[in-house]
């Protein structure tokens, strides 16, 4: 890359993020911006987008320091590829030969890098979590990741023979991707492949180990666990409610997709207290509960800057209400899952400790994290309980 044009999109990049005021996510705002300045092209686009995602995933640890230099080193630390930036960056910047060693180059050159605080909430985060993993994970884009349908495996991996892009199985089911690739004119969408994070597909290790005849999923959102347990449980009624009924017009689409019939959508409010026992229980509640979203913000790094930690708690005790709540719908022997995509222990190990703490008819049967943190994927957190009355 020439150093005029470095500099115009990194001009243009510092305009963007002065502009932003974290009110939306980023990637919502910058594409409405680009859609009013229709003098960028489409490569234009992709670099100045690239230039202000790299400056969110190190502007914590860059404080104070002018945007300018903040962003030549942010684009240093986060690029993939390195030999675009021959004409702008020092030559020993080159001597690098991974993320570690780039760090260590621009802690040395300027005292104003403070790596420690690139995660600005590390007070917060789980001891299960390791630290340096996750904060250097927040330097690479997350990738995409499919989940192949069960009885659509054979279609898929025909389809794949005629691509002309990478991909690498994770599992037999899992998929990883290139980022920017139209998925839909390669597969047919829910119905063949499901775009779902790898780590998010992982959350049935923690379904229950037996062969479940009811479920209910009462923060159902646009049904990408419910999808997820259908192809484990095909048989079973899909029992789903949201409090947002857009989110479940979105759910009602993807099933039609997914050629899902056999199931029931509703709005409700989980967190209003019950006050009569549910006349309907179920073998099986999964509770994939409102958090922060801390475990998936590598792919939305402008919450590094504009989180504000006072949400925590809130969400801690929206969570403590809807699960003490999804509780009463497990009927007896049945089990409850729990899951965010948090790595708070505010979120996780604490409403665990609330919920056996108010409930000493229920059991914890399996905890941890599926720690997605440098393998470029989104980390969850899971508990599963059993319930017995
Ligand atoms: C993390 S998302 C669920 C994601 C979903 N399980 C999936 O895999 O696609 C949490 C959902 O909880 C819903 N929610 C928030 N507060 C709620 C409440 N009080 N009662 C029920 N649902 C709620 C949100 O609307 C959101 O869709």
């Amino acid at each position: 890359m020439y150093p005029n044009r470095f500099n115009s999109y990194s001009n243009s990049a510092q305009h963007f993020i002065d502009k932003y005021d974290g009110s939306l996510p980023f990637a919502h705002f910058i594409k409405a911006q680009f859609a009013e300045n229709k003098k960028y092209g489409s490569k234009d686009r992709r670099w100045i987008a690239h230039f202000c995602y790299c400056y969110f995933r190190v502007a914590s640890a860059l404080l104070g320091s002018e945007k300018e230099i903040a962003i030549r080193i942010a684009v240093y630390l986060c690029s993939d590829d390195l030999s675009e930036y021959d004409a702008i960056f020092d030559k020993h910047w080159f001597d690098a030969s991974n993320l570690n060693e780039r760090i260590e180059i621009i802690q040395n050159q300027f005292p104003a890098f403070n790596w420690v605080h690139s995660f600005p909430f590390l007070d917060k985060l789980s001891d299960k979590i390791d630290k340096e993993t996750f904060q250097i994970s927040f330097l690479q884009q997350p990738d995409v990741f499919l989940r192949v349908r069960p009885q659509k495996l054979e279609i898929v991996k025909k389809k794949l023979k005629k691509v002309d892009w990478n991909y690498h199985w994770e599992n037999e089911y899992c998929l990883r991707i290139p980022p920017n690739i139209k998925i839909e004119e390669y597969f047919e969408i829910n119905k063949e492949v499901v775009v779902q994070d790898y780590m998010s597909q992982s959350i049935a290790q923690y379904f229950p180990d037996i062969p479940v005849k009811s479920y209910f999923d009462c923060c159902a959102a646009s049904g990408g666990k419910a999808m997820l347990f259908h192809d484990y449980f095909p048989d079973v009624f899909l029992n789903v409610t949201d409090i947002r009924s857009s989110i479940l017009n979105n759910l009602k689409k993807r099933f039609h997709e997914a050629g899902i019939t056999f199931y029931t959508a509703n709005v409700m409010d989980m967190a209003t207290p019950i006050s009569k026992d549910p006349k309907r229980k179920f073998e099986f509640v999964l509770c994939d509960a409102p958090c922060s979203g801390s475990g998936t913000w590598a792919r939305s790094p402008e919450n590094l800057s504009y989180y504000t930690p006072s949400d925590i708690e809130e969400k801690h005790a929206l969570q403590v209400k809807i699960a003490d709540n999804a509780i009463r719908y497990v009927q007896n022997g049945g089990y409850l899952l729990y899951i965010t995509c948090s790595v708070f222990t505010q979120e996780n190990e604490s409403v665990v400790s609330e919920i056996l703490k108010r409930n000493n008819h229920v059991v914890l049967e399996k905890t941890g994290y599926l720690f997605g943190a440098g393998k470029r994927a989104d980390t969850m957190f899971a508990t599963l309980f059993k319930v017995t009355n």
